[in-house]
């Protein structure tokens, strides 16, 4: 089973998933957790660059392809042989962020992005995303607050509520895959409901039933 949480800035991602994997344990599942960019000691090299806040002359093709190539790392080294084991991945951002913020945030072409990205990924889709909604502008709030401010952060408020807005559009294109969770709960909440959602798709209907 392959699990991913999505959303805009300062949706909660980072600091529920955590707990939430914690809990899966303590329910007797066999847990990797991982984040995007990043996740490999490739990955986490790659990620510095994309994240310095000084760099601001990265043109966003040479973005898009940076986030590519630490994915591409993080699915082969990491999350393929975790899914051969039987393990439940769930990954702090996977290749939908690719086409929420390079696709609708940059405005690129989105079919050329999807394509990318399956070269990236050999094609691996997760079986459940859970996007995690929130405006952004509170989001980039919550994040300033706490001084965590790197280089996408600094991009316009008109570029994150593009990629708000294209999260909600993959959600609605595709409701088998995406649940929609409201992120601006308090944190109590979220985690609540994060459980209930992933337990719900982990546990098949007629085991839950005679339990
Ligand atoms: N429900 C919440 N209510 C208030 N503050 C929150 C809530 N969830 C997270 N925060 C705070 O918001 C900040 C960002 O949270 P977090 O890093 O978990 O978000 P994120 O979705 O991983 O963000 P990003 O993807 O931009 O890194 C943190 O300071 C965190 O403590
Ligand atoms: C995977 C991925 C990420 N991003 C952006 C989204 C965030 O602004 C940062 C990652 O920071 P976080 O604190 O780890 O969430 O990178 C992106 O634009 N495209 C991607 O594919």
């Amino acid at each position: 089973m392959f699990i991913t949480l999505e959303g805009p800035e300062g949706s909660g991602k980072t600091s529920q998933l955590p707990d939430l994997a914690a809990f899966l344990r303590e329910d007797g599942w066999n847990v990797l957790t991982t984040r995007e960019p990043g996740g490999t000691d490739i990955g986490d090299q790659v990620r510095q660059v994309l994240m310095r806040i000084d760099n601001t002359a990265m043109d966003p093709r040479a973005e898009t392809l940076l986030f590519l190539a630490a994915r591409a790392q993080l699915v082969a080294q990491i999350i393929r042989p975790a899914l051969a084991e039987d393990r439940v991945v769930i990954s702090d951002r996977y290749g939908d962020s690719t086409i929420a913020y390079q696709g609708y945030g940059h405005k690129n072409d989105l079919n050329t992005i999807r394509q990318m990205l399956a070269f990236a990924t050999g094609g691996l889709i997760p079986d459940l995303t859970i996007l995690m909604d929130v405006d952004p502008a509170i989001g980039l709030r919550r994040k300033k607050s706490e001084g965590e401010w790197n280089r996408m952060d600094a991009y316009e408020l008109e570029f994150h509520r593009r990629v708000r807005a294209g999260y909600l559009e993959l959600a609605r294109e595709d409701p088998k895959r995406w649940v929609v969770l409201d992120a601006s709960q308090s944190r109590e909440m979220v985690q609540s409901a994060l459980r209930q959602v992933v337990l719900a798709r982990l546990t098949p209907p007629s085991v839950a039933h005679n339990a």
